[in-house]
């Protein structure tokens, strides 16, 4: 984007731009995936930047109801624009990616649509997606309870089939089988998909997956025997208060046979059930598939704080020589890089092991739609482990943004804080981090199994298959240079990794039972998972770089970035990589001695690697890191928006402060 496209003033970040030592576009095509990517993302941020609907500057002031309000008014228009300029899917994405305003449409969208798609029959998907398509029915994904989230297969909610109306009873039988968290559901929705337990014969045939109608499509009111409401106000100011997420209590509500969703199990008229050849585990795609979507928002918003951090650290100064001389930006200081570049380098590999997920869950699909399922295990531990791993490491990085702004970073208008509270979540829904961690961790030790049985593992394991070098090999790394070999670095994660689950199994097998073990040692089992995709993170980063990438000097900064992610992490987990004896102590800080190198030369070229994800100052949100870099005034105008500023003197003077004042004037002369 240019320039005069962001408001055409003084360039504060003109000398910062100067240094750059790589061509801009081009690292800007090998960040969003391709030329075209780049285009359409362009033209899709510039259309919600310049309609004044999509505001959201003052988003922080609203009142609960008032943001409610708000978001409905840009759902309606996003949608408006949708049809009026006939948006392609990819196009009208990209539009609800930067009006940037958690709401209904996501749940609709992103699971209500994706779980009919997968779990519905041929005829399911023509009756309702014909409708979800064009909006004629909202709809959410409702699985949570208030009583378990986590554990699917503890859900309470029940669905009786009743064979003298050919109708499903659904019905939630205690105050913990409330349906509890599902974003629209609140106040939004028409229809769920709502997961509940079948029983039929009087058997409990376990969780299943029903449409159901919730609202009036005349007047919104809920159906009879539903009761529908908010859970209440969440985390920060604005961020996913956007979002109504819902309880909903059923009482005994019918709904016909054929809105049980039928791709995976049946039962038949006569109440009988019949599983399909499908594994059992599709239940849970819809899940795969948002796990995967979520790894690509990890990196925007981790980019999102780095793009901020970055640019206000190059415009904010503090001390400087004894002699009266120029202050120095902070971004100059060491401490100040080695806290943010490991984000800025991470930003990069999330993006890149992001697109090469969504590769995978396509390929997956394809597979699955010819019955082929031997995939779907390392498909589900990949979307698990890096969903995991991602939201965790961006959630601790925006954090760390805020921090790295100093004082100023604090505030509502540095879009620090909403980022943070909106991301924050990322590490809760669509599976608690740490429940899916040792998901991945079950893998893994099925994987170190099948190996020892003489079995070669496929895919993002293969290194495992290596074991008779991985386990006993040494770094080679003798010299500071040595740590610029991708080879070198990618030996010392998969011995890192194949080392702690091999531990991890060697205990378990000790322990009086297999569960037991499991159990004692999962804490240990987690840091084995976080190990395995800390590795997968490194290789397709590594991977990355074989690819061709154009632009003059984008693949040698790219190389930077590879090595201060991977050698960040060798420092971050030395005690792992000492301990399973990968490396060193005289590697350990070899490698530290390399990355603080690494650092000072992606010093000169930090502001237009942040560029080059090509933000709006709108999508970005924030006073300090406006692309112009006129931080002052943008916080000085901000600061003016305030409701506190509406009057010079503040509502409450005359009850409270002034009668204060005076007893105390009064009580000081007597
Ligand atoms: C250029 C860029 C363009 C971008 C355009 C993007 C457009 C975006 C537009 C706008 C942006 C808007 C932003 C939207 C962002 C996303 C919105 C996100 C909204 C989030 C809303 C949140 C929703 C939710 O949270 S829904 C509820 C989620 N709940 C959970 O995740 C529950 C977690 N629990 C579980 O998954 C399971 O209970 C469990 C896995 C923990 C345990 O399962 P269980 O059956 O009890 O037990 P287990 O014995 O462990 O497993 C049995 C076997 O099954 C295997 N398995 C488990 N899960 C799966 C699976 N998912 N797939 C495959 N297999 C699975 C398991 O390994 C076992 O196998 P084994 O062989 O027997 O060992
Ligand atoms: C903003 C937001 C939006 C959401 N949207 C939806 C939605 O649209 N639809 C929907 O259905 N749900 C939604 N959810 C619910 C979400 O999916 C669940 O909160 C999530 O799956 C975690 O489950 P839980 O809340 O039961 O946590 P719990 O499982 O109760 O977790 C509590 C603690 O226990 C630990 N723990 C749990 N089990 C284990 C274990 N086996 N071993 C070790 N530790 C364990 C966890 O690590 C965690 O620290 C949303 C949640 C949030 C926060």
């Amino acid at each position: 984007m240019a320039a005069a496209d962001w408001g055409g003033k003084a360039d504060h970040l003109a000398g910062e731009r100067a240094t750059a030592q790589f061509d801009v576009d081009g690292m800007k095509v090998a960040w969003a995936g391709s030329r075209h990517a780049v285009e359409v993302a362009d033209r899709m941020a510039c259309l919600v930047a310049s309609d004044p609907v999509f505001r959201k500057d003052t988003r922080t002031m609203l009142s609960r109801k008032e943001l409610f309000k708000d978001t409905l008014k840009k759902a309606a228009h996003a949608w408006k624009r949708t049809v009026e300029l006939h948006l392609t899917e990819e196009e009208a994405n990209l539009l609800r990616l930067y009006i940037d305003q958690p709401g209904y449409v996501d749940l609709h969208w992103v699971m209500f649509v994706p779980a009919i798609k997968g779990q519905g029959t041929e005829e399911q998907q023509k009756k309702w997606l014909t409708m979800a398509y064009k909006f004629q029915i909202i709809g959410t994904y409702a699985q949570t309870e208030l009583g378990h989230g986590s554990n699917v297969q503890g859900l309470e909610t029940t669905a009786t089939f009743d064979p003298s109306t050919d109708e499903f009873i659904m019905h939630s039988p205690t105050l913990t089988s409330s349906k509890w968290w599902p974003g629209g559901l609140g106040k939004t929705s028409t229809h769920a998909v709502v997961y509940a337990r079948l029983i039929t014969e009087g058997k409990d045939y376990g969780i299943h997956g029903f449409i159901m109608q919730l609202r009036s499509l005349d007047d919104h009111s809920p159906l009879p025997g539903i009761t529908i409401g908010d859970i209440g106000g969440k985390f920060g100011s604005g961020a996913y208060n956007s979002m109504d997420n819902g309880v909903m209590r059923l009482d005994h509500v019918r709904i016909p046979r054929d809105q049980m969703l039928m791709r995976l199990a049946q039962v038949t008229r006569e109440g009988k059930y019949v599983h399909s050849d499908v594994p059992k585990q599709l239940l849970y795609g819809t899940m795969v598939y948002v796990r995967q979507t979520i790894v690509a928002d990890a990196s925007r918003a981790l980019s999102r704080a780095v793009c901020i951090a970055v640019r206000y650290g190059a415009i904010r100064k503090q001390f400087g020589s004894k002699a009266g001389g120029p202050e120095t930006q902070v971004l100059n200081y060491k401490t100040q890089q080695s806290r943010l570049f490991p984000f800025l380098a991470s930003a990069y590999a999330f993006r890149f092991v992001g697109q090469w997920l969504k590769w995978l869950y396509t390929d997956v699909t394809q597979k699955l739609e010819s019955k082929d399922f031997s995939t779907l295990p390392e498909a589900h531990a990949c979307t698990a482990g890096l969903k995991s791993v991602t939201t965790s490491a961006t959630a601790d990085a925006i954090e760390e943004c805020q921090k790295l702004c100093g004082g100023h970073g604090y505030l509502n208008s540095s879009g620090l804080p909403e980022l943070f509270a909106v991301n924050l979540p990322a590490c809760t829904y669509e599976g608690d981090n740490v429940v899916l961690l040792l998901q991945v961790a079950r893998f893994l030790m099925k994987t170190v199994s099948q190996v020892a049985s003489g079995k070669q593992p496929v895919g993002t394991t293969a290194y495992m298959g290596n074991i008779q070098h991985l386990m006993q090999c040494k770094s080679v790394v003798n010299t500071v240079e040595d740590w610029l070999n991708p080879a070198a670095i990618k030996e010392v994660f998969e011995a890192r990794a194949l080392r702690m689950a091999v531990n991890c199994a060697q205990n378990i097998s000790k322990a009086p039972s297999q569960e037991e073990g499991f159990s004692e040692l999962s804490p240990d089992l987690v840091e084995a998972a976080v190990a395995h995709v800390q590795l997968i993170i490194v290789t397709k980063f590594i991977e990355k770089l074989q690819e061709d990438i154009l632009g003059h000097g984008v693949k040698e900064q790219l190389q930077k970035l590879c090595g201060i992610y991977a050698l960040h992490l060798i420092h971050k987990h030395l005690g792992d990589f000492l301990s399973t004896g990968c490396v060193t102590a005289r590697q350990g800080s070899l490698a530290n001695e390399r990355l603080g190198k690494l650092y000072a030369q992606v010093r000169p070229n930090a502001v237009a690697l942040v560029d080059a994800f090509d933000y709006t100052d709108h999508y970005l949100g924030s006073a300090l890191g406006r692309y112009d870099g006129d931080v002052y005034s943008a916080l000085y105008k901000e600061a003016w928006k305030d409701p506190l500023n509406e009057t010079v003197v503040p509502d409450g003077y005359q009850e409270h402060l002034r009668p204060l004042l005076k007893q105390q004037l009064k009580l000081s002369r007597l």
